[in-house]
């Protein structure tokens, strides 16, 4: 079986996925973490790495950049291979003066300027929220690490480079923690499908002072407390 993005039986994906933006994360997540980590699927770049974490069965695959990209491989997962948690485990830019550098973000819920939310109901805008239980698993873990974890709102925009900064202050006012590119796409793809998602986000820049903005390779290979985190709400 294969579909368009994803070249292996349904029996080689776990149905627990950890899902970072980056294909180099994925595997870094699969040589550091998990054991008995094979590669399952190597399509555009994007493997697929399934293995055991704490003796529990887990995938570990990338979604690209933005809701487009995610969404192909969050709706295969769900749809075409039964996955029943997708935990996303990427970084994102502070908003909040409350966020600094380094620190993890769950996201328990993401305002997006993506379709994504009023696509599937016209006249309705969709509320784009993790599953509860994942939410909770991980922010009883967060609690009990000692490390700066903040949980709260994110947003999701279609653009790295925006052209419209002015909303970010806004953002701000309403509590937004910090900017990505795929949470909520992956909460609505869990949404349509049945199942359950949560994102956890480690905050490699802020928006406000980008004097201790991470590097490329730190952005590639900081994310160990944000992984733990995903991986207990994955568990929960
Ligand atoms: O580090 P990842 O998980 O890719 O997440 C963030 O980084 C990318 C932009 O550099 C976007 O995908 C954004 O959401
Ligand atoms: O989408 C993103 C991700 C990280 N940092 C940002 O500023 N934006």
């Amino acid at each position: 079986m294969a579909t368009p993005h994803i070249a292996c039986e349904p029996g080689d994906i776990a149905s627990l996925v950890l899902m970072p933006g980056d294909p180099k994360r994925a595997e870094r997540i699969a040589r550091t973490r998990m054991d008995g980590a094979r590669l399952v699927s190597d399509v555009r770049g994007i493997g697929a790495w399934t293995g055991t974490i704490d003796g529990i069965p887990v995938t570990a695959m990338a979604s690209g950049m933005g809701v487009p990209s995610l969404s192909i491989y969050a709706t295969e997962l769900y749809e075409q291979y039964g996955v029943d948690r997708i935990c996303r485990v990427g970084t994102c830019g502070g908003i909040s003066p409350k966020v600094a550098v380094r620190d993890v973000v769950v996201a328990s819920s993401a305002h997006t300027s993506s379709k994504v939310s009023t696509i599937d109901l016209p006249g309705v805008t969709l509320s784009l929220a993790p599953s509860f239980d994942m939410l909770r698993g991980a922010v009883d873990h967060a609690r009990s690490s000692g490390r700066s974890v903040h949980i709260g709102p994110v947003f999701t925009s279609d653009f790295f480079y925006s052209t419209r900064t002015d909303i970010i202050p806004a953002l701000d006012k309403l509590g937004t923690l910090g900017v990505e590119m795929e949470a909520a796409g992956l909460y609505a793809c869990a949404l349509r499908a049945g199942r359950e998602a949560l994102a956890v986000l480690t905050v490699s820049d802020h928006l406000f002072d980008g004097s201790g903005d991470l590097t490329a390779d730190e952005r590639e290979t900081l994310f160990a407390e944000a992984l733990e985190t995903g991986i207990a709400g994955l568990r929960a």
